[in-house]
């Protein structure tokens, strides 16, 4: 008699696998390397951006008091005194009715209050000086970028967690950190069975198929923000199997392995549980695809048992191992984010468990549309390329129409929630 499961709602398996959550050390790598990782520390303004007052523009440094009285009629004539490049900084005070040359980004002279674009003067030379004039009156602080305007000292930029982002290097150059404190990536062991595998370089041969699994998880591992390491694919042999998953256990911080999870007379995955004396939180979830997901502990150690049908194991890698690995690298927002969406195609099934279905978001005047691609079958592999969104139909539902509002998760999205969006589903 086959051993009867019962399914585990979405909600509750995924709470189940965030109790084990656990922080990774920290490392330091260069600010080259920094890109896709996560902060370890707060990242804190030690200085005022900018450090100094500066010119925006190109031009000349006044005191705006020495333009009160210029019009188009009666230009006032300043005496130019000095030049000022980006990184140079002028000796000289202003005195009455004096300007300085100034470019872009160059450190504002002593008693200047004010910069007059290049454009609204006229330079000319009298007596072997050298004068400008201006037709307009300017104001105290006009054309001047402000220490500090950008972000006074002691400011929290970015926040410990935060996927560092091409925008947060600038930051971190910008407070000059050559070396970044990120959460060190935790190693995800993969293993894929079934001796139906082939290598990927491997000529089809009759009831054999190409292992596209594993790669696939390597992939979504790295996007997590985890380091893969495979450890090859493996014959539905139980005694290989279990001697492969012990001794890989010792090495990773978390191990998959896909396939041999539902009850084939050669998925190994539950007897091998067994075997390790290993804590079971659950082989059954109330979803599809993946509904045979498997999450097992041993020593405090996560096995993921994904299932061998590929759109189930993308999509039980995305539910179940992502957040546990953004948890890992400290981040505050672990869960996919939900957004709403308009159904972009009729999906007529009916849901008796949530169902995950592959999707394809675009924006239709101005509205998010969400539209599923391809068979909506968990062993289907060719929907995986082109689909970025997950939407979800809750289980116990008919079937939705085009044009229906529904929730979608965005699978490509690096700013996750803070809150899973598994609240809302039972
Ligand atoms: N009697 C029942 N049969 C099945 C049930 C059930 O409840 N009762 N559940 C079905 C569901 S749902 C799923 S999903 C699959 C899960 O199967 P397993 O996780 O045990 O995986 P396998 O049997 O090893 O393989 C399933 C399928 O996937 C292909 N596969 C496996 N590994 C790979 C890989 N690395 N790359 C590409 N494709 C792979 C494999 O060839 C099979 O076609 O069970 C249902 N059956
Ligand atoms: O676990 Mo299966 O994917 O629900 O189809
Ligand atoms: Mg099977």
């Amino acid at each position: 008699m086959v051993e009867r499961r019962r399914p585990l709602a979405v909600k509750e398996a995924i709470e189940r696998v965030m109790r084990y959550s656990v922080l990774g050390e920290k490392e330091q790598v260069s600010l080259r390397e920094s890109y896709g990782r996560f902060l370890a520390e707060d990242l804190i303004a030690d200085h005022p951006v900018p450090p100094f007052d500066r010119s925006p523009y190109d031009g000349f440094a006044i005191r705006s008091i020495d333009s009160k009285l210029a019009s188009t009629d009666q230009p006032v004539e300043f005496e130019v005194i000095d030049e000022i490049g980006a990184g140079s900084v002028s000796e000289f005070v202003l005195g009455e009715m004096q300007a300085i040359r100034i470019m872009t980004g160059a450190q504002l002279p002593n008693g200047c209050d004010a910069v007059v674009m290049l454009e609204l003067t006229k330079v000319f030379e009298k007596e072997e000086k050298v004068f400008m004039s201006i037709k307009r009156p300017f104001n105290s602080g006009d054309n001047i970028s402000f220490e500090g305007e950008d972000t006074p000292q002691g400011s929290t930029l970015v926040k410990k967690g935060a996927y560092i982002t091409p925008g947060t290097i600038a930051l971190l150059a910008t407070f000059g950190y050559a070396t970044v404190t990120v959460i060190k990536k935790p190693t995800i062991g993969i293993i894929a069975t079934g001796s139906e595998l082939l290598d990927v370089g491997e000529q089809l041969v009759p009831g054999k198929i190409r292992n596209s699994n594993s790669f696939m998880i390597e992939a979504q591992t790295r996007r997590s923000g985890a380091e893969p390491i495979y450890l090859g694919k493996l014959m539905d042999d139980i005694d290989e199997c279990y001697e492969a998953i012990k001794n890989a256990l010792s090495n990773v911080d978390f191990l998959i392995t896909t396939g041999g999870v539902s009850v084939g007379d050669y998925d190994y995955l539950p007897e091998i549980y067994k075997r390790l004396g290993a804590n079971v939180l659950f082989n059954k979830v109330a979803m599809r695809p993946g509904s045979v997901t498997t999450v097992a502990e041993y020593n405090g150690k996560l096995l993921f048992g994904l299932s061998g049908n590929p759109s189930a194991c993308y999509v039980g890698f995305e539910l179940f191992v992502r957040p546990i690995v953004r948890s890992y690298l400290s981040s505050e927002k672990p869960h996919l984010r939900k957004v709403t969406a308009n159904l972009g195609k009729d999906f007529l099934k009916a849901n008796p468990f949530t169902r995950f279905v592959r999707g394809k978001l675009s924006f239709a005047k101005g509205e998010l549309i969400a539209s599923p691609v391809g068979l909506d079958k968990s062993n289907v592999v060719t929907s995986l390329a082109e689909s970025n969104a997950f939407i979800v139909l809750p289980g116990g539902t008919r079937g939705f129409q085009t044009g229906d509002q529904v929730d979608v998760l965005l699978v490509e999205e690096q700013i996750g929630s803070e809150i899973s969006w598994a609240e809302s589903f039972k």
